[in-house]
């Protein structure tokens, strides 16, 4: 059966955001007629997607279906010392659930009230919160949910590299809590909870949990993949449907061919913050002088559309781990033993598997001592006094410590173990913007990181870094610095990495012919690490300090968590949508994902993708005079075990 041309309510992407919206308004009411339509394929029954243990290849560039659009930095940014960055975002029904790291993690209430938007403050929130959340793991507050779509747990394995970090992390005054994703906690570190269920082992992602589990008892919602939307039909100011292209213009001899589908009630946009804003600009929804220029007929003059992008900022260090510690390098590398035993193992008991796990067991949210930001310098003090002094909840840096080396490719890396501490910075200063460079859908955009062009963001960064390495330095299975993935220190400073030792070298390498020549610069050859014996953390000098700012400038990253750029609040200030989402000098459109966020949030941040779908959802459902149904149609393949109970059978 073919696609109607009209419906009720047309949502555009689907994202995490997205999913939601289609997902709880078609399940609210069979006789609405909902379509989703996403750039991306299809991701159901993938096994690249479902298997949480593999999400790195989905991040691969390979020219065939790939699951990512990648934005890079139109100009060398002179903050990132002429480097260009690259952002990838989800190109894949789930959106960012279908593809990332599936860390569960949520932002501090503080967050939610700095919106300053009537109906957003934590508490209106926490029901949604709850009711989004299928949580898997005892808990001692009342902040989670349990029979929401949403399945959250540790995953199937966690090592003792995760206890190793966690130790380490109590030794320099980071104590060990059971749950620091309660909205209030921000000094504190804990066993990193998954988007994984616990039963099958699968990961959750937004497409199964919202939209394959309607379509599979209802038939109100119609799903169109692989399709472009270019712009938003309008009728005066009425948006009254939406045009979309194929997602690759192979056809029509490289024309722009349109189909049109017709919205009786609503369009919602939820392509994503870099998505999302290249829509209105092409449907002539954003700053009027650029507009005119690009020959689009202006709907609604509204400057703010594409502009303050914001993002949360990485640096990756990597370190040497014990040839006996249980790591997934040699999986990752391609040793083909490795790789077969763990799909045999997944293939048996998913539940259990090492790959039903993203291999991130651990991590921390910090906040600096008094001590610290005496050294933090003017910028970040200044910042410190009007953002974080009186928000207890706000923490500068969130850290996570990885069980294998994250870098490029593992084809670069020498053979050993590692793993990757990443951490970062929560609440960037720095802004960026995109926008279109034509109303051809097909063409680039011009988009600008932003990354780092304030000063007070390298104060957090460097520090954090330092933090990390004396973690490293107290685990026990720490064997040193892979030297090429951390700052170029003088090699006279104390400071200076220190890489393998030459004992574990060559426990690694019995055969090896080179291993222990000592050639001065290459490496330090050291004794063998004794974790037991580092009770004093290292000093640096001004110079070293400059060594960690411009390794920053160099190495920076996306954390994949873009938001901002369709900011709600007053239309006066930039703002592009108001509280119930509804896109300023506009009728029946609304946006609906993490570009209305006019502020940062400290998470990873599909949870609160997922938040803004369900409050879009219920102020949208209010609008048509409807409610959301409750508990949400059954998802697939997460089966309730027969035998045990599952954590909210027994509450
Ligand atoms: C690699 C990666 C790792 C991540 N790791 C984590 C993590 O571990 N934990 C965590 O909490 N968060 C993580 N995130 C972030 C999280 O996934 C995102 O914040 C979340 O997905 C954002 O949801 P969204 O609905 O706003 O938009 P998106 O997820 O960006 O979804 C937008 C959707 O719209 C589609 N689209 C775009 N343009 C169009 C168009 N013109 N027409 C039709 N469709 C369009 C896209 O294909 C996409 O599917 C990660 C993200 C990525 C990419």
């Amino acid at each position: 059966m073919g696609h109607p041309e009209e419906v009720d309510i047309i949502v555009a992407g689907g994202g995490p955001a997205g999913c939601v919206m289609a997902g709880r308004l078609a399940y609210a009411d069979p006789n609405l007629k909902v379509m989703l339509i996403e750039g991306g394929a299809n991701n159901r029954d993938d096994p690249w997607v479902y298997r949480p243990g593999i999400y790195v290849k989905n991040m691969q560039r390979d020219g065939v279906n790939d699951k990512a659009t990648f934005y890079t930095d139109t100009m060398d940014s002179p903050h990132l010392r002429g480097r260009r960055s690259i952002v990838p975002c989800a190109n894949i029904l789930g959106g960012g659930s279908s593809i990332n790291f599936q860390m569960y993690t949520r932002a501090s209430a503080s967050d939610w009230d700095d919106f300053k938007s009537p109906g957003w403050t934590a508490k209106d929130l926490l029901p949604l919160m709850k009711r989004l959340e299928n949580y898997q793991k005892p808990t001692n507050n009342d902040t989670h949910g349990y029979d929401g779509p949403v399945a959250i747990s540790n995953g199937g394995t966690i090592t003792a590299l995760g206890q190793d970090f966690l130790r380490a992390c109590d030794a320099i005054g980071i104590p060990f809590s059971d749950d620091i994703q309660d909205l209030d906690t921000a000094h504190a570190a804990e066993i990193w909870a998954k988007y994984i269920n616990r039963h099958t082992g699968r990961r959750s992602d937004a497409a199964t949990a919202y939209v394959h589990s309607v379509m599979d008892v209802q038939t109100n919602l119609y799903l169109r993949t692989n399709a472009r939307v270019s712009r938003v039909i309008f009728e005066g100011n009425k948006a009254v449907g939406v045009a979309y292209v194929p997602s690759r213009n192979r056809a029509h001899a490289a024309q722009v061919k349109e189909t049109i589908v017709r919205a009786r009630k609503c369009v919602v946009l939820s392509s994503g913050t870099l998505g999302t804003p290249q829509i209105l600009e092409r449907s002539g929804v954003g700053n009027a002088p650029m507009l005119k220029q690009l020959d689009i007929k202006v709907v609604s003059d509204l400057p703010g559309v594409g502009e303050q992008y914001q993002d949360h900022y990485t640096t990756l260090s990597i370190y040497r781990v014990s040839n006996e510690s249980p790591t997934l390098d040699n999986f990752l590398r391609g040793d083909k033993d490795t790789q077969k035993e763990l799909f045999a193992e997944w293939e048996t008991s998913p539940e259990k598997a090492r790959l039903s796990s993203n291999a991130i067991d651990a991590g921390f949210k910090i906040r600096p001592t008094e001590e610290e930001l005496k050294e933090m310098g003017p910028e970040f003090n200044e910042l410190w006094d009007k953002y974080f002094k009186d928000k207890p909840d706000k923490p500068v840096i969130v850290r996570v410590d990885r069980l294998w080396s994250l870098c490029r490719t593992h084809s670069l890396l020498p053979p050993g173990k590692y793993i990757t501490m990443f951490q970062y910075l929560e609440y960037p200063v720095s802004r960026g913007k995109i926008h279109i460079s034509s109303s051809n859908p097909y063409k680039e955009p011009f988009f600008d990181s932003g990354f780092m062009n304030k000063k007070a963001d390298f104060a957090p960064i460097r520090w954090s870094y330092k933090k990390t390495r004396e973690i490293a330095r107290r685990m026990d299975a720490f064997r040193g610095e892979l030297a090429s993935h951390h700052p170029h220190f003088h090699p006279a400073s104390p400071a200076a990495t220190r890489d393998i030792d030459i004992k574990t070298a060559k426990q690694m390498l019995p055969d090896g012919f080179t291993v222990g020549i000592h050639m001065g610069t290459w490496h330090r050859p050291s004794e063998p690490y004794d974790a037991s014996k580092v009770h004093e953390d290292m000093k640096y000098t001004e110079e070293d300090d400059k060594a960690i700012d411009d390794w920053v400038a160099d190495h920076v990253e996306t954390t994949w968590h873009s938001l901002g750029t369709c900011a709600m609040k007053p239309r006066e200030e930039g703002g592009v949508v108001d509280a119930r989402l509804n896109v300023y000098g506009t009728q029946n459109l609304k946006c609906v994902d993490l570009s209305i966020c006019p502020d940062n949030l400290a998470t990873n941040t599909y949870s609160s993708a997922l938040l803004v779908g369900e409050k879009g959802a219920d102020l949208l459902l209010e609008d048509l005079g409807l409610k959301v149904r409750l508990p949400h149609a059954p998802v697939p393949h997460a089966p309730i075990p027969t035998g045990k109970p599952a954590t909210q059978l027994v509450r």
